[in-house]
């Protein structure tokens, strides 16, 4: 029998490829990525990610046993000191201060977002929030993953540490820990409560590549707004 992330990730397949195959992800495994365009994402994760490492507190409120509670404490602090330590090295190359990359103005998509997830993760269960939350994670393994495959990658001089962080062991285990604990979750739930999950999960991976679209682009608002 298939496992509830099996029949998430077959919903997404397509949506999948297409991200693997954005001209924001492909540059970064060939080299081809515009520096600007990395530094302008590099900026908007910053910001998204203090907003992601909020999800994981909130989960850590919501968790329904001992252990689970302290594991997401646990990603809580890995967010803010392991993966953002990568951002704040990046800044410093570019020349940013800490200060400067904390007070990025956020994108639109960005903001949409971080604003969801934020939305599922306080009105919603345990179960709601980590389907939200996985494209997020499991994305990005699925992606340094093949990146780290593409020869000199790992060693690209502005790119190779983004793509040793995403496809280490560390941040496997973290996504693994995910998906694991979203199959037990959906465990014995009705099929109205896990299309609620599936809606969540395909929400969030259409903001994963609207993300990288964003980053492309360089686009702060879809529109110009005064
Ligand atoms: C937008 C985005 N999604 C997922 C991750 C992985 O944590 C990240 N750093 N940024």
């Amino acid at each position: 029998m298939s496992t509830f992330t099996q029949r998430l990730l077959e919903k997404v397949g397509p949506l999948w490829e297409r991200k693997y195959q954005h001209p924001f992800v492909r540059g970064l495994g060939d080299g081809s990525l515009p520096i600007e365009s990395f530094r302008f994402y590099m900026k908007q994760d910053y910001v998204y990610l203090i907003e992601y490492a909020k999800m994981f507190a909130i989960a850590s409120t919501k968790a329904h046993d001992l252990a689970t509670s302290s594991r997401f404490a646990a990603l809580q602090e890995a967010t803010l000191n392991f993966e953002m330590d990568l951002h704040r090295q990046y800044a410093a190359r570019f020349g940013i201060t800490r200060e400067e990359l904390e007070q990025t103005k956020p994108s639109f998509v960005m903001l949409a977002y971080t604003s969801y997830m934020l939305k599922v993760a306080h009105q919603g269960t345990l179960a709601e929030l980590v389907s939200a939350v996985l494209p997020c994670a499991w994305s990005y393994w699925e992606i340094g993953k093949r990146l780290a495959r593409i020869e000199g990658a790992a060693e690209h001089e502005w790119y190779g540490d983004w793509v040793r962080t995403y496809s280490s062991e560390e941040f496997g285990q973290l996504a693994q820990w995910l998906i694991d604990l979203m199959d037990q979750l959906a465990e014995g739930k009705s099929e109205a409560e896990l299309a609620i999950l599936e809606e969540h999960f395909l929400n969030t991976s259409r903001m994963e590549y609207l993300f990288w679209e964003m980053a492309y682009t360089e686009e702060m608002w879809p529109c110009e707004i005064n």
